[in-house]
């Protein structure tokens, strides 16, 4: 039997809804669970800067969570570049999840995945659409980690995919420590109007929203130079922008049908990188057991 952990890509933020909101997008992370080993083997395409040991973090992650499984040859490709805001080490960290289910014959709930996988990330805004799809609004109270799945709107995503890579860590580096009583009420206003407009499925309402953010677009814009000259392109054609998780990816955000005409227009733009229409991933993370 040969089993492939799947699991998608992620987009977190939507602007205003900062460590909480994120969606699923049909960018895969796959990985085949291969024989066992003597030593954990990882055979990936990643280059020399990610392991292909024990410490990749695919393995390390499962051998935090179930230390007594035994090494094994896994073999990794990946549709999701690495540190451009599409959820990589999110994906990551839920495949070695499931890789230490399986291997440990544990049978983990996806609420226990989720526990998991934000205790190892830190904040839900990727694992938690990772594990589940679609759109997850989610937070963490007391320890306690809730996520709620929602049907994004009928949209079309196009992805501005830069060709330098923004390290998680780089870009929160930029934050402020703190913020002013009366702005965080008003960036909390604006995340809660948008979460009810995707919950209604209005888009119309929900697209100036998702350009409202106060908690960290106004910060990092500086190391995304594309994002107003976007705006700009977005505006003009019916769309909005938001930074994908802590970027440098930009997300346009366009009524249905446009998409992948307005992927091929922005090209023209000339910016470095590249632009990609993207769907909804509405499943999130699954092993696939197949009979050889
Ligand atoms: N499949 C993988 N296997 C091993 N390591 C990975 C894998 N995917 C990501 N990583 C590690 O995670 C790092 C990127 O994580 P980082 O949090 O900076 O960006 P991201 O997750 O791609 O973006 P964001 O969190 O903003 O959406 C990579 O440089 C690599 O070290
Ligand atoms: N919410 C996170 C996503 C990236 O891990 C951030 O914007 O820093």
């Amino acid at each position: 039997m040969t089993q492939t952990i799947l699991v998608p890509a992620t987009s977190a933020n939507l602007g205003p809804g900062f460590d909480s909101l994120g969606i699923a997008v049909a960018l895969y992370l796959k990985v085949e669970i291969g024989v066992a080993t003597d030593t954990w083997q990882v055979i990936h395409p990643f280059g020399a800067t990610v392991p292909s040991d024990a410490s990749n973090l695919i393995v390390k992650t499962a051998l935090e969570v179930d230390p007594s499984i035994k090494p094994h040859q896994i073999k990794v490709n990946s549709e999701i570049p690495l540190a451009r805001g599409l959820g990589s080490s999110s994906s990551a960290i839920v495949a070695g999840l499931i890789l230490a289910d399986a291997l440990g014959e544990h049978g983990w709930s996806s609420k226990e995945l989720l526990e998991m996988a934000t205790r190892i990330e830190g904040h839900p805004d990727n694992v938690a659409p990772a594990i589940y799809g679609d759109l997850t609004v989610s937070t963490t109270v007391a320890n306690q980690v809730t996520s709620i799945k929602l049907p994004f709107p009928d949209a079309d995503l196009v992805a501005f995919i830069p060709n330098y890579e923004l390290l998680t860590s780089e870009s929160r580096a930029v934050l402020p420590e703190a913020l002013a009583y009366r702005q965080a009420v008003v960036a909390g206003s604006i995340g809660n109007t948008l979460v009810a407009a995707l919950a209604r499925g209005d888009l119309a309402q929900a697209a100036p929203l998702l350009e409202g953010d106060c908690y960290h677009e106004p910060y990092r814009s500086k190391l995304v130079p594309e994002l107003a000259p976007l705006r700009d392109f977005a505006h003009a054609n019916d769309a909005v922008v938001y930074l994908s998780g802590a970027g440098p990816t930009l997300m346009m955000v366009a009524p249905t049908q446009t998409g992948p005409k307005l992927a091929i227009q922005a090209q023209k733009l000339g910016f470095n990188g590249e632009f990609v229409a993207l769907e909804i991933d509405r499943q999130g993370a699954r092993l696939i057991s197949e009979t050889n």
